[in-house]
């Protein structure tokens, strides 16, 4: 069965959040200085690339990544194609979800050029949460670096999906994936007390 890598690359240069720390990978030591080995050294904003939002990320009292339950970033998803949209609604996904849909991908499209951080995204509005939330979602997953509009402070979007419970993951590359059901794989590392975290994010083909 076909995999779908579905996470972003991370270099030196990958564009992240203006002004967040920039991703940075050396070699704190290489095979000639230990005389044995070579090993990374990294910094990076746990927003960088393919990512989950831990709810802590926008509200004081939310759970921290490690109080996060694994299984809702492992399972079947529906992917739905909503590119060119201006914002994700209700009309972009009515007849294309069941009940029972724990997961749904979004593949807007709006982040073509990966090597920059984009204008505009499509945000997702917030009287679609309790649309998914009815149909059994605990999970979102975008193709774009927020939920939110870009310039937003209120971050509705993100406030609404954390008050129906709904979980966030960000910055998925979609370009080669197809609308439909998947297994998805998009497990964080447990950074303790982590506002959210990086993660390698799959798809696989269901048979
Ligand atoms: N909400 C975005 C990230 C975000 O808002 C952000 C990330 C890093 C530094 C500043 C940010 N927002 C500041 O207004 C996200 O969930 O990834
Ligand atoms: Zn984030
Ligand atoms: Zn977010």
């Amino acid at each position: 069965m076909k995999i779908f890598d579905i996470s972003m690359p991370l270099y030196n240069g990958v564009p992240g959040w203006p002004g967040d720390t920039p991703y940075a990978f050396d070699l704190a030591w290489t095979k000639e200085q230990s005389g044995s080995v070579n090993v990374g050294r990294l910094e990076m904003s746990t927003h960088t690339g393919t990512h989950i939002d831990a709810p802590f990320h926008f509200d004081n009292e939310g759970k921290r990544v490690t109080d996060l339950p694994l299984d809702l970033y492992t399972g079947p998803s529906l992917v739905i194609d909503v590119t060119g949209a201006l914002e994700i609604t209700i009309e972009s996904i009515e007849g294309k979800i069941k009940n029972g849909t724990k997961r749904v991908i979004f593949k807007t499209k709006c982040w073509s050029d990966r090597n920059i951080f984009p204008e505009k995204i499509v945000p997702v509005s917030p009287e679609v949460v309790p649309f998914l939330k009815q149909h059994g979602v605990g999970l979102i997953g975008v193709d774009m670096p927020s939920v939110d509009p870009l310039d937003s402070k209120e971050l509705q979007a993100h406030h609404a999906l954390h008050q129906h419970n709904i979980h966030i993951l960000e910055g998925l590359v979609l370009d080669e994936v197809s609308e439909g059901e998947y297994e998805l794989m998009a497990l964080p590392l447990p950074l303790q007390d982590g506002d959210g975290s990086p993660v390698r994010a799959i798809l696989k083909e269901m048979s």
